[in-house]
């Protein structure tokens, strides 16, 4: 399969919250190819996790609606699972949540929770699994493994966790890696990090990434391509390289505008967006 052609084929994807006026996703459509590494854009409450979820499989809850023209994986519906206790895998794809505080097991030890993922994906002996666990921890960096590998996750660092939780998400070899604002619980200089090495293991492995941020500097940085979400529908997209030049929503241009810049330091008021979107400019092309 070509980079051009699509992995995951969203078209015209609504998802409505039981209770809420507005759709939290709406209409929305997208596509991501073979090993391409896109970041999905947006505030608070704009619909992005909504989104990875729905594209993941995991609204199995009856009452949320879930409508769609077409939302295949590798040429195969994306099942949901309706009703069930436990959504069902789409096969190829991982989500890795934001926390690792609560999406690791904390009862047990980092090997036994990589060695559940690896003998599931590969029919491997007990030594194979523990010999390819040493490798997947040393390769997010991890370079202490015997003490890594017998820790449960509240005896590691926040950013060992995160790291842990990359391991674990890559060990079973998703083509799909969905990950939800991967370095909101982590500080500035490990957030850049710990972005770097999620998008060059991603690359080495040919895993398509959706990252699913509100740092949209960031996420530019690190992807080929950015969608910006506004009130659940994507409201621009573009290379990320080039964004800040091809933007033309007045949300997506008030996201980059106020992107911290030194540029700004001597100004008596910094950008914010609550400013942008309330100048003239922008509520005269929104409404
Ligand atoms: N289980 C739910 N029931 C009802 N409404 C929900 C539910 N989950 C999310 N919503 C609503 O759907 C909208 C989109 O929320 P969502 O969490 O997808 O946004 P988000 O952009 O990921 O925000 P954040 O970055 O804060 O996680 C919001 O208005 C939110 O209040």
């Amino acid at each position: 399969m070509s980079s051009t052609e699509s992995l995951l084929e969203v078209v015209g994807l609504t998802i409505h919250y039981p209770g809420q006026e507005t759709n939290a996703v709406d209409d929305v459509s997208f596509g991501i190819g073979e090993g391409e590494i896109v970041a999905l854009v947006g505030e608070s409450g704009s619909g992005k996790s909504t989104l990875a979820r729905g594209v993941a499989g995991l609204l199995t809850d009856p009452a949320i609606d879930v409508t769609a023209t077409a939302l295949r994986f590798d040429g195969a519906p994306i099942k949901r699972n309706v009703g069930a206790v436990l959504p069902s895998r789409v096969p190829g794809v991982t989500m890795m949540f934001q926390d690792a505080s609560t999406s690791l097991d904390v009862v047990w030890t980092v090997e036994e929770q990589l060695l559940a993922i690896l003998r599931n994906t590969e029919r491997i002996s007990k030594k194979a699994a523990r010999d390819r666990a040493r490798t997947w921890l040393d390769r997010v960096g991890l370079a202490d493994t015997d003490r890594v590998m017998g820790s449960r996750p509240y005896e590691l660092s926040g950013g060992m966790r995160q790291r842990v939780m990359l391991a674990l998400a890559l060990a079973g070899s998703p083509r799909l890696l969905i990950a939800d604002e991967p370095t909101s619980a982590l500080d500035a200089s490990l957030s850049r990090l710990s972005m770097q090495l999620l998008t060059s293991l991603s690359s080495e492995l040919n895993t398509a990434l959706l990252i699913v941020s509100h740092d949209i500097a960031m996420c530019t940085e690190f992807s080929d391509r950015t969608l910006v979400m506004y009130h659940g529908a994507i409201v621009d997209r573009g290379a990320s390289a080039t964004l800040a030049e091809t933007v033309v929503h007045p949300y997506a241009q008030g996201l980059l505008a106020c992107v911290p810049s030194f540029e700004h330091l001597d100004d008596d008021e910094l950008p914010t967006l609550d400013s942008f979107m309330n100048g003239p400019k922008a509520q005269e092309a929104i409404s």
